[in-house]
């Protein structure tokens, strides 16, 4: 029975590692380590000495080498652990949480409106909007703020000529944030060429947190929803209504306390 819960496990490790690691270099550099153990067993068995004496001083450092070559997905891997041991939702610690806390709605109207407008004058938007996370790592990559959402306010921290237009907006408990956040940017290398850094930051956001990314484009004013790391591309206003709805929605939803307007 242990054996069945010990494999289970390391499959699951497995199938998580590759989805980390699927489209990036890594993937790449892990299956180049794993040709070089292939050769080295070969050459062990057939009792080469000198060249498995030099694969073997290889692989010796091999688990140190790794740490090094894998740190950003490894990285990406202990922030997925992280981000997913969400604490707060301990029932016990649930007890504690303010009534004020559950009753947190997210108003996506001023969201959605100030999307189509900035898609009609064709200015940049990267919004992340966070359902059970502050997100403070990100929040602190920028400038902290503590606004209601309301469409004049987005317009103008995305308007051109705005100090605060660069990077991205965080929003949670129906409050934006912060915004000129910076957010990672993804090492997946299927994303289209034409998808410059904006488009790949929001997938990278949403690879490494449970988030859902907005994005206007600059170039060619079309929306986009982003989550866990796929792209939606050219959306309409109610098209995107409705996949923020189904992110609230969504049944591995761990706090369950936002509803929506
Ligand atoms: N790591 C990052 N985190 C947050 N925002 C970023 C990051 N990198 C770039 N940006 C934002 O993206 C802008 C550059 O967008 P770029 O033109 O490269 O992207 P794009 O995906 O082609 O989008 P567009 O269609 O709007 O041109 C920057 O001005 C900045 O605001």
């Amino acid at each position: 029975m242990v054996d069945i819960i010990d494999i289970l496990m390391v499959s699951i490790l497995l199938f998580n590692l590759y989805k980390l690691i699927r489209g990036s270099v890594a993937l790449k550099i892990f299956l180049g380590i794993l040709s070089l153990y292939l050769v080295y067993q070969v050459v062990k068995a057939t009792e080469m000495e000198l060249l498995s004496a030099l694969l073997g001083q290889f692989m010796e450092v091999g688990v140190m080498a790794a740490i090094i070559l894998f740190q950003p997905e490894i990285r990406k891997f202990l922030m997925l652990v992280g981000n997913s041991t969400d604490f707060k939702n301990f029932p016990l610690l649930r007890l504690f949480r303010s009534r004020k806390d559950k009753d947190t709605e997210l108003d996506i109207s001023p969201i959605v409106e100030a999307m189509k407008e900035m898609g009609a004058s064709a200015t940049g938007a990267l919004m992340v909007i966070s359902k059970d996370d502050a997100l403070s790592y990100y929040a602190d990559t920028g400038d902290h703020l503590d606004a209601k959402i309301s469409k004049r306010i987005l317009l103008s921290i995305f308007f051109k000529n705005s100090p605060l237009h660069d990077g991205a907006v965080l929003i949670y408990k129906n409050r934006i944030t912060a915004a000129r956040c910076i957010l990672p940017v993804t090492e997946n290398q299927n994303i289209p060429a034409t998808m410059g850094l904006r488009h790949r930051a929001g997938i990278g956001m949403t690879e490494v947190t449970n988030t859902a990314v907005l994005v206007v484009s600059e170039e060619t004013g079309q929306m986009s929803y982003i989550r866990g790391g796929r792209i939606f591309h050219n959306l309409s206003t109610l098209e995107i209504r409705q996949k923020l709805k189904e992110y609230f929605a969504d049944s591995t939803d761990r706090s369950n306390k936002i509803s929506l307007k």
